[in-house]
């Protein structure tokens, strides 16, 4: 499908349900269409009128009726057009604001249901180019330019159809230059077509760098990198420098030269009809008004053709950004199995059995790996950075999906069970504890909102962190907020068991971040993830060998196959690959 199609059915998808206010808006718009191309009839005929009464002032009558009648007619069209032109105008706005509504809506509800894939591949500042800049582009275009298109081509019809009908030779030297327009347009459009696509391409990878290089903004002042990142930055920002400039070069060169080709119109329009006077096809006050209506009827029939080159580059972002949000709409969904088994707790255990999987196809990154957890029981998966273990957790979770073998729950395949409750019997706790903009109350309560204020300071004191909100002056209510984070680290990964504690997961993923924590905050979480383990069904994800060393079970994994397996005492007694990790961990500590 070409691009532009495809712009073009999201925008009839998204203003379908519109179709009543666009029927008012076209209607408006040909009403004031009509008003501006009577107009210049009226015009004409007032300049008819008014020679005609001057050649009669000798005769000693001077009768101006005809002359103050058209004159009113004129007028009255014109006021006509321009009430008509300001209602369609607020129509259109509505449903313009409504449409980008709707738009902006379903692409954020989209991303809810989006492959995980989809945003590990994609950086956050190009993604969000797609609400800001593309949905700008398109809310600015169609309430500039739909308003344009619709009344500006009905002038363009509306003039051609009243040009023939009040002289065809002076319609055929006003339409004259037409298809030398045509050519030079297309040709030039077809440049800057291009050039403003490539626009917003370039202004989508500024954003992603801009918002990679603030989330970085302390590795890059630390390594003294500040310098590299301006210059990387210049890099992008000229890349959008020159496709907007070509962009804007070539679709700005229309205007003028439109412009132009109308001044040259007028000149034959004029030449036209003084040779129509001069060979007496026409007497002189009936050519005086035609070259008075005809001048502006070549104004009225160039104006279409100019406006719309002038919002030319607009329009074609806003179909650049229809492409984009289209492509978006396109990407897969999460399979929700919905009629598949519904997860209500865990009898057995869960099991990966003989898992094969790649991210990447022709790079595998797990290769048969088979780990099994009994109910009630707690895994550990260590291995060195990179060999697998956060993989592991996301085919759990079906963050992704298995290449070859399964992940079962109690038997059932993951990719059996209803999505919805998979999730709602796994809970996890990641590495990067993640709190969102409301009071330390409502991030607790993420999960489960229903909960009680006794229940959260239960699930608080359990995960260890009760003592340190209540020391804080609002307590609970403390506001939390990106740009007032008051929370370490450990603090936030504490919140985070807190969250998962309350909403009781039958299962357990807990990727541990002890790594970067002081010992005071380790010793909490230590603390915290013991509790939350307790009696419950899990897989540690552990940095820390000594976090796990009570686990009931320890798979220690090596470039994505698990090499060995049992509990600690057993796995040191094995003098293997694990006996090597834990002295030399403990050496260090
Ligand atoms: N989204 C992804 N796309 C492609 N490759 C990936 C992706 N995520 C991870 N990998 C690759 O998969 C391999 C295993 O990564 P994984 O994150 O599972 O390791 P890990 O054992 O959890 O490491 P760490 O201890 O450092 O957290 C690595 O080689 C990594 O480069």
């Amino acid at each position: 499908m070409s691009e532009n199609k495809m712009a073009l059915q999201y925008f009839v998808k998204y203003f379908r349900k519109y179709w009543k206010g666009i029927l008012v808006v076209i209607f408006l718009s040909l009403i004031s269409t009509l008003s501006q191309v009577i107009g210049p009839l009226f015009l004409g005929n007032a300049v008819r009128d008014l020679t005609n009464a001057a050649t009669k002032i000798g005769q000693g009558k001077l009768d101006l009726n005809y002359f103050y009648s058209a004159l009113a007619y004129m007028a009255g069209s014109y006021a006509l057009g321009i009430i008509a032109m300001f209602i369609a105008w607020m129509v259109m706005s509505k449903f313009n604001a409504d449409a980008t509504n709707d738009m902006r809506e379903n692409l954020f509800s989209k991303f809810q249901r989006m492959l995980i894939r989809y945003f590990d591949t994609h950086q956050d500042g190009k993604l969000l180019s797609l609400f800001n800049s593309d949905l700008d582009n398109i809310f600015n275009a169609m309430n500039n330019a739909m308003f344009e298109v619709i009344s500006q081509s009905a002038l363009f019809i509306g003039s051609i159809i009243m040009m023939f009908m009040v002289n065809a030779k002076m319609a055929i030297f006003t339409v004259a230059t037409t298809p030398l327009i045509i050519v030079i347009s297309i040709i030039i459009m077809k440049k800057a077509r291009k050039y403003l696509d490539a626009q917003q391409d370039k202004i989508s990878d500024l954003n992603g760098y801009v918002n990679e290089q603030i989330n970085g903004q302390k590795v890059i002042i630390t390594n003294g990198l500040q310098k590299e990142s301006v210059q990387n930055f210049r890099h992008y920002n000229n890349d959008v420098r020159n496709a907007m400039f070509k962009g804007q070069f070539y679709s700005g060169m229309l205007f003028p030269l439109l412009q132009g080709l109308s001044l040259l119109n007028l000149a034959i329009v004029i030449g036209g009809g003084a040779w129509l006077i001069v060979t007496n096809q026409v007497s002189h006050a009936v050519g005086l008004g035609l070259i008075v209506a005809f001048v502006e009827y070549s104004q009225t029939y160039f104006q279409p053709l100019t406006q719309l080159t002038s919002i030319y580059s607009m329009i074609q972002l806003a179909l650049t950004g229809g492409r984009r949000l289209a492509n978006v709409e396109k990407q897969g969904e999460e399979d929700t199995v919905a009629n598949g088994k519904v997860l209500t707790g865990i009898k057995d255990g869960v099991k990966l059995e003989n898992v094969h999987f790649s991210y990447v196809p022709g790079k595998e990154i797990l290769h048969g790996v088979n780990i099994e957890v009994d109910k009630g029981k707690s895994v550990a998966v260590v291995g060195p950075t990179g060999s697998g273990k956060t993989t592991i957790m996301n085919l759990v979770n079906r963050f992704y999906d298995v290449n070859k073998g399964k992940v079962t729950f109690d038997g059932v395949d993951v990719r059996d069970i209803t999505l919805e409750s998979l999730r709602n019997n796994v809970g996890i706790v990641l590495q990067d504890s993640v709190l969102f903009t409301g009071t330390i109350e409502d991030n607790i309560k993420y999960g489960k909102p229903d909960a009680s204020h006794d229940q959260v300071i239960a699930a608080a004191k359990e995960a260890n962190i009760h003592d340190f909100i209540s020391s804080l002056p609002d307590g609970y209510n403390t506001q939390v907020s990106e740009e007032n984070s008051v929370f370490s680290t450990g603090q936030k990964q504490l919140i985070s068991i807190a969250r998962t504690i309350l909403t009781d997961p039958e299962f357990l993923i807990l990727d541990e971040a002890t790594s970067n924590v002081d010992t005071v905050t380790e010793a909490k979480i230590q603390k915290a993830m013991d509790a939350v383990i307790a009696g419950r069904t899990s897989f540690v994800i552990a940095h820390r060998l000594k976090t796990i060393l009570n686990s009931d079970k320890i798979v220690v994994l090596k470039d994505g196959n698990v090499i060995e397996q049992g509990n600690h005492d057993e796995l040191i007694k094995k003098r293997g690959f694990y006996y090597s990790l834990y002295t030399n961990q403990m050496a260090f500590e």
